[in-house]
C-alpha cells in the first residue's frame, strides 16, 4: 500500500512539477516582451501554438504573413520575429550582419551535431572556416573533381533508374536523391565511394542513417521544451540522438585517422583532391587548433550542408516536373539541343554524360530557371534565423529587443503575392526566366521595393514650361528613366527602349490612357480613340483599322493631297515671284486641315486660301483649346478652375464651344445629305464620316468624339513635322538639293508642267522609290517628334525591365523628345540631323525598332494614319521641293518649340521662297 501511494505521490507530483514549469514557462513568455505595444510587431501566440502546427508549420507561418509580412511568437527566454519583409531580411543579413549572430541558444541545440562548424559559430571562427572553405572552393581542382564525381555518380542513377523504366518499378525518388548526393558529397569530402546508391556499403548506409535521425532529433528540440533536462537524464529522443552521434563520430573518425596516415606516408601525395586531403594540408599550419574534432565538425558541416539541401530540391525538383510535363518536354528539349548541337554522339549514359560541360551547363537558361524556380517554391532551408544582438529597429518600422530570434521564411516568402505577384504559388517560370535573364537570378527576393531616381517635382516642369521638353531631356540623359514627384502620383518618364517595349507591347493590358489622361482630355476629345482604353478603344481601333486600310481611303486621300498642295504651290509661287517671306507653319496647318477635313467629312473648307471665316475661326478655336488642355498637364489646380470657371478653364470652355457648334453642324448636315435620295451616293461614301454613318448608329456626340479625335491626330502633327522638316532643310541645303534631285527623278517629267499635272504625278509607286525623302523625313520626326511625350497610367503594380518598381496609378511616360536625342540610343552624333543613318548602302531605307524610333508609338496603339501621313507629307514635299527652293528668312534663326500636345514651332517658320531652277 506504502509504495502504490508512494508511487502515486511520485506521479502526482512529476505532474505537478511539469504542469508548474510549464505555468512558469507560459508566464514568462508573455513577461517583458510587450506584447501589447504595437511598436512590436503583432503577436500570433507563443512558441507552444507552434506545436499544434508542427507538421504543416511552414503553411502556417505563410498563412499568418498573408495578413501581417512580420509577426511575432513568444517564447520563454525571448521573442521569435518572423518576417517576409525583404527590406528586414536585407538589414538583418547584410547590412547589419555582424550585429545579428547564430545566438547561444541555436548554438546551444546545434552544437552536438555540428560542433564548432560553420554553421554553428559567428565571428572570428567563421570567418575563418569560410576564408578556408571559399578557397577551397574556388578552386579549379576542385571544381574537376566534383564535376567529375558527380558525372559518375549521374551514371550510375541512371543505370538504376534504367532498370525501373524496363520493369516498369515504382520506387521513391528522394531516397535514391539522396543516396546521390551523400555518395557524391562523401567522394568529395574523404575522396571515399560510399557505395549507398548501389546499397553495397552497409557501414554506408548506417551512417546515413544516423546521420538522418540525429539530423532530425535535433531539430526537434525546437518544440521540445524539455530536451535538456532530458539530454541530462539520457532518455527518449536525448539518448536516440546520443547513439547516432557516436555511430556518426566513429565514422568519420575513421576516415580523418585514414586520412591523416595516408598523407602522412606518402608525403608526395599529389592527389589531394578531396576535401579532407585539402583541410588536413591546412591543418599542418596549425596542428592545435585544427584537431582532430576541428576537422570532424568542418566535414560534417559541409555534409550536412550539402546532402540533404540538393538531394531535397532534386526530389521537388522531378516532383515539379511531373506535374508539369510541358516543362519537363522544354528541358529535355533544350537538354538535347544543347548537346547534340556540339555533334556528339550520345549512345549510353557514359557518353552523353562526357557532352555536359561546363560550357553546355551554363546554356541550360532553361533548365537554370526550372531548378531556381523549384527552390523559390521548395527552398531547401525552409526557415532561418538570427540573433538579434543589439536592441534595433527593422526597416518595416517593427521594434526588435536584444535576444531576440528574427527568422525569415523562405517558404511563406515565395507564396506572399506581394513579392511574386498573383500567381507566386504557381510554378511560373517567366518570372524567373525573366530575372535570369538580366542576370539577377534570385536577387528578385532579397530585393526591396526600388523605385526610380527622383529627377525633380512637377513644379519643376511647370518652372522649365517653355524648355520642357529640353528640362526632360537633361533628366533623361543623367537617368535614362527618372521620376518626377506631384502632390497626386510618381510621375516616371523614361527614355529606355526596353522600358517603352514593355509599357506600350510586352504588358500594354496594363498602361493605358487611364481616369488620368481621361479627365484631361475628355473635354476636347470626348470618347474617342485618343482617350479611351479596353473594349471602347477596341471597338474604335477596328473601327478606324478597317476604315484606314482600305484603297477607296487610300485613293481618296491621295486625291485630296495631291489638289491642298497644288493650291499652296500656287500661293508660293506668287510669294516667290513678289519676294514676300511666308510663314509656312500656318500654312501647313491650313493646308492639312483642309485636307483632314475633306477627308473626314467630305468638306470643303478652304482655310488656305481664307474664304471661309468660320473654318478659320474654328481652328483658331481647336489650337487653343488643345494647347490649353495640354496644359492641365502641369497645372495642378486646373480642376478648381474648372469648377470655378476663371482664367485658363473658362477660356478653354468657350474654345470647346466653337469647336463644337462647327462640328455638329458639319454631322447634322452630313446626316441631311446622306438621307437625301438625290445626292450622289458614290462622292458621298468616300469620307470617314459618311462610312462611319453607313456602320455605326448616329449619336452625333460619338461621331463628334471620333472625327475630332482624327483631325487632333491628323492636323497638327503632320502641319508640324512638315514645317520642322523643312526647316532642317533649310539648315541643310545639300540634304534639300539632294531631295529635289531624287523627286525628280522619281517622277521624271517634263521640266514645264503645271503644280497640279506634276503632283498628280506622283504615283504610289514613285512614291516608293523616294527613300531618300522618306529618310530625311523620318530623322525629321527623329528630332522634332509630333508627339513629344506621351503618358500612360499603371493599372496595377510592377517591376520595368531595368528592375525598377511601379505602383499602381503611377503615370508611365515614355519621351519621344528626349529619345531621339540619346546618345546610348542613337550614337554620339544623336543630336546631328542625318537622313543617311536611315539607308543601307544601297540607299533602301531601313526600319529601326519602333521602341527606339516612338514618334508613331508603338504597339498594339500604334498610330493608326501612320501611312496616311506618310503618304501626305511625301505628296506635300516632293510638290514643293520640285518647284521651290526654301531659305529661312534670317539664316541663323533658330526656332524653338511651344509647348503643347504636338510639337509646334514657336513663333512659326518664316521663309523665303525661290523658284527652283530649270522649273
Ligand atoms: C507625322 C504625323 C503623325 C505622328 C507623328 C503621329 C503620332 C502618333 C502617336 C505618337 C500616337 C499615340 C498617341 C497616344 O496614344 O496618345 C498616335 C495615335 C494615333 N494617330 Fe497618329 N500621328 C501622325 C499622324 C496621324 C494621322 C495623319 C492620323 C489620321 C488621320 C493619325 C491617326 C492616329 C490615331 C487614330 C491614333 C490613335 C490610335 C489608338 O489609340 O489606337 N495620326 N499618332
Amino acid at each position: 500500500m506504502g509504495i502504490i501511494l508512494a508511487i502515486f505521490a511520485f506521479i502526482a507530483l512529476s505532474i505537478l512539477s511539469l504542469l508548474l514549469r510549464f505555468s512558469y514557462l507560459i508566464i514568462k513568455s508573455y513577461y517583458g516582451k510587450s506584447f501589447r505595444d504595437p511598436s512590436y510587431a503583432p503577436v500570433y501566440g507563443t512558441v507552444f501554438h507552434k506545436l499544434f502546427y508542427y507538421n504543416r508549420l511552414y503553411d502556417y507561418h505563410t498563412q499568418v504573413a498573408r495578413k501581417q509580412p512580420t509577426f511575432r511568437f513568444l517564447a520563454p527566454a525571448a521573442s521569435q520575429i518572423y518576417t517576409t519583409d525583404v527590406r528586414n531580411i536585407e538589414h538583418v543579413l547584410q547590412e547589419k550582419f555582424d550585429k545579428y549572430s547564430k545566438g547561444g541558444y541555436n548554438q546551444l541545440v546545434m552544437k552536438d551535431l555540428f560542433g564548432q562548424g560553420i554553421f554553428n559559430v559567428d565571428g572570428e571562427k567563421w570567418g575563418q572556416q569560410r576564408m578556408l572553405a571559399s578557397h577551397q572552393f574556388s578552386t579549379r581542382d576542385l571544381q574537376d573533381f566534383s564535376s567529375s564525381v558527380f558525372k559518375t555518380n549521374t551514371v550510375k542513377v541512371v543505370n538504376a533508374v534504367s532498370e525501373f523504366a524496363i520493369t516498369g518499378g515504382i520506387f521513391d525518388m528522394q531516397d535514391m536523391m539522396m543516396k546521390f548526393t551523400l555518395d557524391s558529397i562523401f567522394k568529395v569530402a574523404f575522396g571515399v565511394d560510399l557505395n549507398c546508391l548501389n546499397g553495397s556499403s552497409k557501414e554506408g548506409t548506417i551512417f546515413m542513417k544516423a546521420f538522418d535521425e540525429s539530423n532530425a532529433l535535433v531539430y526537434g528540440r525546437y518544440k521540445d521544451p524539455f530536451w535538456q533536462l532530458k539530454k541530462l537524464l539520457n532518455i527518449g529522443s536525448e539518448a536516440s540522438i546520443s547513439d547516432n552521434l557516436k555511430v556518426i563520430d566513429r565514422f568519420v573518425n575513421k576516415f580523418i585517422n585514414e586520412k591523416r596516415n595516408l598523407l602522412a606516408v606518402q608525403q608526395d601525395y599529389n592527389q589531394k583532391e578531396d576535401l579532407l586531403s585539402r583541410f588536413l594540408v591546412a591543418s599542418e599550419e596549425d596542428p592545435e587548433k585544427m584537431n582532430d574534432k576541428y576537422l570532424r565538425d568542418i566535414i560534417l558541416n559541409f555534409i550536412c550542408a550539402s546532402k540533404d539541401p540538393s538531394g531535397t530540391t532534386l526530389s521537388w525538383f522531378f516532383y515539379m516536373l511531373s506535374k508539369n510535363p510541358s516543362v519537363q518536354e522544354k528541358i529535355v528539349q533544350e537538354v538535347r539541343d544543347i548537346t547534340e548541337n556540339q555533334g556528339y554522339e550520345v549512345t549510353n549514359p557514359d557518353d552523353f554524360v562526357a557532352t555536359i560541360t561546363e560550357e553546355t551547363i551554363e546554356r541550360m537558361q532553361y533548365l537554370h530557371a526550372a531548378l531556381a524556380e523549384t527552390l523559390r517554391l521548395y527552398p531547401a532551408v525552409p526557415l532561418d534565423g538570427k540573433c538579434a544582438e543589439i536592441d534595433d529597429v527593422l526597416p518595416d518600422g517593427f521594434r526588435v529587443k536584444k535576444g531576440d530570434g528574427v527568422y525569415y521564411t523562405a517558404y511563406a516568402m515565395a507564396r506572399m503575392p506581394y513579392i511574386w505577384g498573383d500567381d507566386a504559388e504557381e510554378f511560373p517560370l517567366a518570372i524567373i526566366l525573366g530575372v535570369l535573364t538580366v542576370g539577377i537570378l534570385g536577387r528578385k527576393l532579397k530585393q526591396k521595393k526600388k523605385y526610380h531616381p527622383i529627377g525633380g517635382t512637377v513644379f519643376n516642369q511647370l518652372l522649365n514650361f517653355n524648355r520642357l521638353h529640353h528640362y526632360m531631356t537633361d533628366l533623361a540623359t543623367k537617368h535614362k528613366t527618372y521620376r518626377l514627384i506631384s502632390p497626386f502620383r510618381n510621375e516616371v518618364y523614361t527614355a529606355y527602349p526596353p522600358n517603352v517595349e514593355y509599357i506600350l507591347k510586352t504588358n500594354f493590358e496594363n498602361y493605358g490612357k487611364g481616369w488620368y489622361n481621361y479627365e484631361i482630355l475628355r473635354d476636347l476629345l470626348g470618347d474617342g480613340i485618343f482617350t479611351v482604353d479596353g473594349d471602347k478603344w477596341r471597338q474604335q481601333r477596328k473601327l478606324s483599322s478597317y476604315e484606314f486600310s482600305t484603297k477607296v481611303l487610300r485613293d481618296f486621300s491621295s486625291v485630296v493631297f495631291k489638289r491642298n498642295v497644288a493650291k499652296l504651290a500656287q500661293i508660293l509661287f506668287e510669294a516667290a515671284n513678289s519676294n514676300q517671306i511666308m510663314e509656312m507653319q500656318d500654312l501647313f496647318m491650313k493646308s492639312t486641315l483642309d485636307s483632314i477635313f475633306k477627308v473626314a467629312f467630305g468638306v470643303e473648307l478652304d482655310s488656305m486660301c481664307g474664304s471661309s471665316e468660320e473654318g478659320d475661326h474654328f481652328s483658331t478655336a481647336f489650337d487653343d483649346a488643345s494647347a490649353m488642355t495640354l496644359f492641365r498637364y502641369v497645372d495642378v489646380s486646373w480642376k478648381i478652375k474648372k469648377f470655378l470657371n476663371i482664367g485658363s478653364e473658362a477660356t478653354l470652355k468657350k474654345k470647346i464651344e466653337v469647336v463644337d457648334t462647327f462640328v455638329y453642324k458639319l454631322i447634322r448636315n452630313k446626316i441631311e445629305q446622306m438621307s437625301n435620295p438625290q445626292d450622289d451616293s458614290s462622292m458621298k461614301k468616300e469620307d470617314i464620316l459618311s462610312r462611319f454613318l453607313q456602320v455605326t448608329d448616329t449619336d452625333p456626340k460619338y461621331l463628334r468624339d471620333i472625327i475630332l479625335n482624327f483631325i487632333i491626330a491628323g492636323k497638327d502633327t503632320t502641319a508640324t513635322t512638315l514645317s520642322w522638316f523643312i526647316y532642317m532643310l533649310c539648315k541643310h541645303p545639300a540634304v534639300q538639293e539632294k531631295v529635289a534631285q531624287e523627286v525628280k527623278e522619281a517622277t521624271n517629267v517634263k521640266d514645264n508642267t503645271n503644280f497640279a499635272e506634276f503632283a498628280d504625278s506622283i504615283t504610289e509607286e514613285s512614291q516608293e522609290q523616294m527613300y531618300y525623302l522618306h529618310a530625311a523625313i523620318t530623322e525629321t520626326l527623329r528630332l522634332y517628334p509630333a508627339v513629344p511625350v506621351d503618358a500612360k497610367i499603371c493599372f496595377a503594380d510592377d517591376t520595368l525591365p531595368d528592375g525598377f518598381n511601379v505602383s499602381k496609378g503611377d503615370m508611365v511616360a515614355y519621351q519621344p523628345y528626349a529619345m531621339g536625342r540619346m546618345k546610348f540610343i542613337w550614337g554620339d552624333d544623336a543630336e546631328e540631323f542625318k537622313p543617311e543613318r536611315w539607308l543601307d548602302e544601297n540607299g533602301i531605307f531601313q526600319k529601326e525598332s519602333p521602341f527606339k524610333f516612338t514618334a508613331f508609338q508603338a504597339g498594339p496603339r500604334i498610330c493608326l494614319g501612320k501611312e496616311f501621313a506618310y503618304r501626305q507629307m511625301k505628296i506635300f514635299s516632293a510638290v514643293l521641293l520640285h518647284f521651290f527652293e526654301f531659305k529661312l528668312s534670317n539664316e541663323k534663326a533658330i526656332i524653338n518649340y511651344r509647348t503643347m500636345i504636338n510639337l509646334h514651332m514657336d513663333g512659326g517658320l518664316h521663309v523665303r521662297i525661290l523658284q527652283r531652277r530649270g522649273n
